[in-house]
């Protein structure tokens, strides 16, 4: 059996202070206690990323979606469950149960976020060289010639002239936006590429071309891709396997055409329909 390039067993991820109630099995509305008022917004969830694929993450607003990718990303703490990297600690170390440097060494170096708001993963201020370049410096690249050359191959991968390279990002328009965080996600040549919604609230056009971005960058880099969305066109645009979501719950994992031909559970039929 080929090793998956990242592991996820059992990850909860709770907002609030749980009682006896929701921590003894006690049933949810949707994915909070009742009592309590506990969000459990990820859900004892198994996940497996091999090398070179595209996973697809999709779900309704709220069902937890981002949580997931954010605790990958180590932007907060889960509250339970483990997560190993085949490429660190001989894949048998806790990423979660890490120091903060050793986490801030894996999102450096063998990891690549893209976020749905690209303030979040941007410097609007620093020219967009200086954003890819500040991911170079933390995965340990010193020489300025080896990094502007880097600059320029990354900016060119995602078609940003390099005439704007020293212009903020926040002069771009919000595809292109999106286009300098996939160049400096993938700056450290990570082998794993995490986007979080990365085409909402782009135009049709815009979107379809981060799209084609997203598929060239596989096949040229052959990294390891979770993408989130809520868009089912776009999961079956790119994703070879997909996970469906509810209420921080996994329901249906598969081969994506399979998922969507034929769907077994009524939450996933309700969104392929949807999309007829
Ligand atoms: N800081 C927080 N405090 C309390 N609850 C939170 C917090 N962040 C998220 N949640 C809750 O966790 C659940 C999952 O949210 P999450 O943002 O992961 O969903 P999502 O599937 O990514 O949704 P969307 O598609 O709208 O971004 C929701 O019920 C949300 O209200």
């Amino acid at each position: 059996m080929e090793t998956p390039v990242l592991r996820i067993d059992h990850l909860t991820v709770r907002y609030g202070k749980t009682c006896d109630y929701c921590r003894n099995g006690g049933e949810l509305h949707k994915n909070t206690c009742p009592r309590c008022k506990t969000v459990w917004a990820c859900n004892d969830m198994n996940v497996k990323l091999y090398e070179g694929e595209i996973l697809g993450i999709v779900g309704e607003s709220g069902s937890g979606k981002s949580t997931l990718m954010k605790s990958l990303f180590f932007d907060f703490d889960v509250t339970e469950g483990s997560g190993f990297l085949r490429d660190f600690g001989g894949g048998e170390a806790d990423i979660f149960a890490q120091s903060l440097q050793q986490k801030k060494y894996i999102k450096n170096h063998l990891m690549g976020m893209v976020y749905q708001n690209p303030m979040l993963g941007l410097r609007m201020d620093y020219s967009s060289a200086g954003n890819i370049a500040e991911k170079l410096i933390a995965a340990g690249q010193r020489s300025f010639s080896g990094m502007n050359e880097r600059v320029e191959e990354l900016l060119d991968a995602v078609e940003i002239l390099q005439s704007r390279k020293k212009e903020p990002p926040k002069n771009f328009s919000g595809g292109m936006q999106q286009r300098v965080q996939i160049s400096k996600a993938l700056a450290n040549n990570p082998a794993i590429l995490l986007l979080d919604e990365v085409t909402t609230g782009l135009d049709l056009s815009v979107q379809a071309k981060v799209l084609e971005l997203i598929r060239e960058i596989r096949q040229r880099f052959h990294i390891s891709i979770m993408l989130v969305s809520h868009d089912l066109a776009v999961i079956r645009m790119l994703a070879d396997r997909t996970i469906v979501m509810l209420d921080g719950k996994i329901i249906e994992q598969g081969l994506t055409d399979q998922i969507l031909d034929d769907p077994q559970q009524p939450y996933t039929q309700q969104l392929v329909h949807s999309l007829l």
